[in-house]
This record gives structure tokens, sequence and C-alpha cells, in this order.
């Protein structure tokens, strides 16, 4: 049976590698993206996410964040192009935040961090499941982008709007046609580094593809983020907020852009 884990000083990032060793392996994430140290590379093609609004499903709290699951049994929403080969399918899509607006997300640009990250999932279709693929070298490839305060994402509000439905630890609900494309920003200039999961078991089998453009988000909807629970209902209540694992040794592993 896996091993509880948290964000807390007695259960979060800090502790995570009593349980999970991997935490200090070669090729972990998040990390810091310094622009400057960056290397373009002409060979990156363009990244092409074709989705389908019919393939989502519901939106569940995990404990841990919330998620919006979608339907992957066929190649209807997939990722294909930039830094991977072959083709990877649209699982779920999760956010990482902080409990004020000067953090929350993982990856950090020049030491930047930004209130929120969004983590688009994807599994090669090399292996027959997300099961499979979860812990394998090439197994994942996963979208970032970061959400910076501005004026307020009417992109966002659907997955706002359910927030009631999902407050506390386990609960779940329909979530339908919902298109994923509207999250991304006008610019697909990504980063692209090999990494891992963010939370345990931290699995060193993701392609990151981090988005340079941050899409917006306002104050008022990320006190939204902030009305989810950790916690189950009946429980003592705990706000879902700082979900999110500080940046990692880079290690000497090169980050490439596609962009100069
Ligand atoms: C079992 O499936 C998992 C488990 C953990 C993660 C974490 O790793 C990243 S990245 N964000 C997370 O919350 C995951 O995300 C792809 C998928
Ligand atoms: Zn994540």
């Amino acid at each position: 049976m896996s091993h509880s884990w948290g964000y807390d000083s007695s259960d979060g990032p800090a502790k995570w590698a009593e349980h999970y060793p991997i935490a200090n392996g070669p090729r972990q994430s998040p990390v810091n993206i310094i622009p400057s140290q960056t290397q373009f590379d002409s060979s990156l093609k363009p990244l092409k996410l074709q989705y389908d609004p019919s393939t989502s499903k519901d939106i569940m709290n995990n404990g841990h964040t919330f998620q919006v699951n979608f339907l992957d049994e066929s190649d209807s929403a997939i990722l294909t192009g930039g830094p991977i080969t072959g083709t990877y399918r649209l699982k779920q899509f999760h956010f990482h935040w902080g409990e004020s607006d000067d953090k929350g997300s993982e990856h950090t640009v020049d030491g930047v961090k930004y209130p929120c990250e969004l983590h688009l999932v994807h599994w090669n279709t090399k292996y027959p499941n997300f099961g499979e693929a979860v812990n394998k070298p090439d197994g994942l490839a996963v979208v970032g982008v970061f959400l910076k305060i501005g004026s307020a994402n009417p992109r966002l509000q659907k997955v706002l709007d359910s927030f009631d439905s999902i407050k506390a630890k386990g609960q779940q609900t329909t979530f339908l046609n919902f298109d994923p494309k509207n999250l991304l920003p006008a610019s697909l200039n990504f980063w692209t580094y090999e990494g891992s999961l963010t939370t345990p078991p931290l699995y060193e089998s993701v392609t990151w593809i981090v988005l340079k453009e941050p899409i917006s988000v306002s104050s008022a909807q990320m006190a939204k983020f902030r009305s989810l629970l950790f916690s189950s209902a009946g429980e003592q209540p705990r706000c879902m907020c700082n979900n999110y694992r500080p940046p990692q040794p880079i290690k000497g592993r090169k980050v490439r852009s596609n962009f100069k």
C-alpha cells in the first residue's frame, strides 16, 4: 500500500525521500528555469495539441489537487510534435497553487513563482494504458502552463463553478464538453527538459513542456481555488493550498527552447 504524503512540514516535500528515495534522483521536477542558460533547439517541432471536448468526463478532488479526467480509449485528444516522438493521449489536467498570490507554481522562471500552474497530463500510446506508461522513462508528457494575476479568466469559470460539488477529498461530479485547448495561451513557445512527477511516487517518467506565456487569473478566482479542502467531508477542514513542490536540483540537465 502506498505511503500517505501531503504538503505540511510533517509529510511534505522535505520528507518525501523517506518513503520515496527517488525524490533525490537525477531527473526530479519541478526545476527553476533560467532562460539565459537554456538552449534554443531548431530541431524541436511545433507543438500540436488536438483536443476533443467530447472526451471530458468528470472533475474530482483527490485530496492533493482537483483534476478533470478524460476518456482516453482512442486518439481523440492527443499531443504530438514538440520534443516528443509518437502520440501521447490526454488523461487529465490539474493545478497546483499557493495560499497567497505570491507563490503556488512548481516551476519557476529566474526564481519567479507564479500563483498557480496547470498540468495537462498525456501518456505515450506505445504503452497500452496510463498505468503502464506512468513509470516508464518516456511514459508521460506534461504541458505546464503558468497562471499570472490579472483580469479574470472566463475560460476558468466552468472549472471554478464546479468547486461547490468537489469541495472535499473524494468528491466527484460530471464534467462534460470541456475543451482544455481554451486553457492554453496564444503562443505555444516552450521550454522542455526530462523530469518527473512532482508528487509521490515521483516517477522519472515525464518529458516536460513548459509554456513560456502565462494565462491570466484574477485574485478573486485564485481565492476560489483556496476554497477547496485537502480533508474529507466531516473531518476538520484543511484548506487545499500550497500543493506545490519547490524546484529541485537540475543535476546537469539541459533545458531546451523552441524559441530564441
Ligand atoms: C498517478 O498519476 C499521477 C501522480 C502524480 C502526479 C503529479 O505529477 C505531476 S507532474 N503533477 C502531479 O500532481 C501526476 O501528474 C502527472 C500523475
Ligand atoms: Zn501536477
